[in-house]
Order: C-alpha cells, then structure tokens, then sequence
C-alpha cells in the first residue's frame, strides 16, 4: 500500500525521453505500469497532448520535482504540481550533486517536512542511508524510495548490501528502488529482495524497442513479486542432491 493506494501493477514509470508521443503511449500500456511519474516542467512544455496521455494510462500520476536543487525550488515545484495535476502524491527529488545526481539529504529531510506538514504524500528519493530514512519517516514521509544506482546509469542495484540491510530495517515501510536500473533482470532482483516496486525511466525509453521493453519490464516485475512472495529458497555453502537416492535401481 502506497499511502492507502493499492496498485495493480508495481512498475513506476518515468515519461521523460521517448522518441516521440506515439511510443510513449504505447511503452506506458505495453508496461502495465500502476503509476506514471511526471515532471512539471514537462507537463508545461507539452500541454494538452501529453495530459491525454497520462488521463488514457488509467495509472495514477505520481508528479515530481526533478531538477530541483533547493528545498525552496522543490517545495515551490511540489505545490504547483499538486495545482496542475490534481494530487497530493509528489515524488520528491532535490538533487545535491551535478555529477552523481545524487539526493542532497538534508535539503530532502527539509523539504519532506514542509511538504508533509502542508498535506503531500511524499515520496522521497533518497540513499540506502538508514539513518536519512528514519528522518523522513520523522518529516512525514510513509514511503522511501532509495536508489539502485545514478539516475540514468543503467548500473542496477549497485549496493545490494545496502539495500537489503534497508529492507530489513524498514520492514513495514514501503520501499521502492528508484533510479539506475538498466535490465528487466536488475527489476526482477529488486522485487525477489522484498521491495514494494520499482521505478524506472532511461532504460524503457532509450531501449531501442521502448515499447517491448516497457513488456519486458513490467512482466519482470511481476515475477520477481510472485517469487518474492512463493519464498525463494536459501543459498547453500555446499551441493545438496536434489534427485532422491530412495528406489534407485541396484546393479549387481
Ligand atoms: C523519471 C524519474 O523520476 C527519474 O528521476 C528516475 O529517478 C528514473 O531514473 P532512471 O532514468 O535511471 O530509471
């Protein structure tokens, strides 16, 4: 449950980069993606065909404050995202750093806190850091979205260790990896590792086939739920024979 919201499909998808509107709509269906994730400089930019888009997904809008840098211009995003899209949810981005995109978590903690306090249903992208996730927690926040790897790096869940120590800290907080994942198998291993779902842009809409990689991906999602849930089985130091000995023919 993402604040309430029950979702159908557990792929978040970026719109930002596709070739043209046409392989946007047919990317965001092919996918089945539960929630489509917008920014509003370019809701500003393209108007009314792109509103049509997103309206006919049937997803729900998950607007967000890329490109932000400061708590007042992320804060200031968020508010009128909240006006032009009609939500209170707002995927909060306030970048710290030109090279690595990576979150500034003070200026996140911050803006979690103002957006929390006027109403938002946040959702912070952040660090696998445990201790920044407990402070959002604080500011407000009911949903963490740490990141695989550098926004458009394609590197997938580059501190795996970290993520699973998050998973196990967070165990009722829904965690959704966010940024970095470059292959349908990186999303699958996200999901078997317990997180909630994953969000995802550059690697759908650069694919060369952006619309039989959105398929790709949110069937890769799907499975990797599904074996989340069947409960995998526990790696083991040495073989254990998996066909029994019992009823063997004797050869004498
Ligand atoms: C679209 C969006 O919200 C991005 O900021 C997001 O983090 C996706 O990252 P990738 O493009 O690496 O999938």
């Amino acid at each position: 449950m993402f604040y309430n919201v029950d979702l159908d499909s557990r792929l978040m998808l970026g719109t930002a980069q596709y070739p043209s509107p046409e392989v946007l709509r047919a990317a965001i269906a092919a996918s089945g993606a539960g929630v489509i994730t917008v920014s509003l400089r370019r809701e500003g930019r393209e108007g009314a065909d792109f509103r049509a888009i997103l309206a006919e997904s049937g997803a729900r809008i998950l607007p967000n404050t890329a490109g932000c840098h400061t708590v007042r211009e992320a804060v200031t995003t968020a508010q009128m995202a909240r006006e032009v899209f009609g939500t209170a949810w707002i995927k909060l981005e306030v970048i710290g750093h030109a090279d690595t995109l990576q979150p500034d978590p003070f200026a996140l903690v911050e803006a979690a806190r103002i957006l929390s306090a006027d109403g938002f249903e946040v959702f912070p992208y952040t660090t696998e850091d445990l201790i920044v996730g407990e402070r959002l927690i604080e500011a407000g926040c009911r949903v963490l979205m740490p990141w695989g790897a550098p926004i458009g790096s394609g590197q997938g869940l580059r501190n795996r260790a970290g993520l699973a120590s998050m998973r196990a800290h967070f165990p009722d907080v829904p965690l959704v990896v966010d940024a970095g994942i470059g292959t349908p198998s990186q999303a699958m291993a996200a999901m078997e590792m317990g997180f909630d779902a994953v969000l995802l842009n550059t690697a759908v809409a650069m694919a060369r086939d952006p619309v039989a990689m959105a398929r790709a991906f949110g069937q890769a999602v799907a499975a990797g739920r599904i074996a989340c849930q069947a409960g995998l089985m526990p790696q083991r130091e040495m073989a254990v024979a998996s066909t029994p000995v019992f009823g063997m023919a004797e050869l004498v």
